[in-house]
């Protein structure tokens, strides 16, 4: 299937000079999200995955769904103030701005293999920071999972040594 007819691009949104993929028509057809689900769990292969991780919000469409096709816990990370028990936080800025972002503390036991999924790498900060939090917990980061990747970003370099695979890339 071609994706790429259902990512929409939002000149200066949310700040000017930002050319924002919107992934909501994809999310409104019921044949290129099921499709895209498909898509993202085949990117994984036959990895064993004990946590999928996904961050606040976007990350949440996907991550719990490719969570119980592997079988494996989901694991929500959020912005500052949202989680109700123990975190650990790492401030981080992004494309078009910065912000803190917490788990709980014991999301994550040491030694699980972890998926993290997000809609979009851009410049990378996001997935950096949740790089930093999962092996804060002693999580081994199996594979970076996105449905857009931003290339002239070069978002990867922040996570150089992973493995990061993204469905679609711009
Ligand atoms: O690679 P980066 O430059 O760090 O940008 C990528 C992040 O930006 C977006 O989230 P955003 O913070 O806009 O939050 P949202 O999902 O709540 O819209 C997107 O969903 C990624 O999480
Ligand atoms: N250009 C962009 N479009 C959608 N989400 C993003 N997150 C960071 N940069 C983005």
């Amino acid at each position: 299937m071609d994706f790429n007819s259902y990512i929409r691009d939002i000149k200066d949104f949310p700040k000017e000079g930002i050319v924002f993929k919107d992934i909501t028509p994809l999310l409104k057809d019921p044949s290129a999200l099921n499709k895209a689900v498909n898509a993202l769990y085949e990117l994984v292969g036959n990895q064993k995955i004990n946590k999928v991780v996904g961050m606040e919000s976007r990350g949440f469409f996907f991550a719990p769904i490719l969570a119980t096709k592997l079988n494996a816990g989901f694991v929500p990370v959020r912005k500052s103030g949202k989680l109700p028990y123990r975190t650990i936080s790492e401030v981080y800025t992004l494309e078009y701005g910065e912000d803190i972002l917490e788990v709980h503390e014991d999301a994550i036991a040491p030694g699980e293999r972890v998926l993290i999924h997000d809609d979009v790498l851009a410049t990378g900060g996001t997935a950096q920071a949740v790089c930093k939090l999962v092996e804060k917990m002693g999580g081994e980061i199996v594979q970076f999972n996105f449905l857009i990747e931003l290339d002239f970003l070069n978002g990867k370099d922040q996570i150089r040594g992973y493995e990061v695979k993204s469905l679609l890339h711009y």
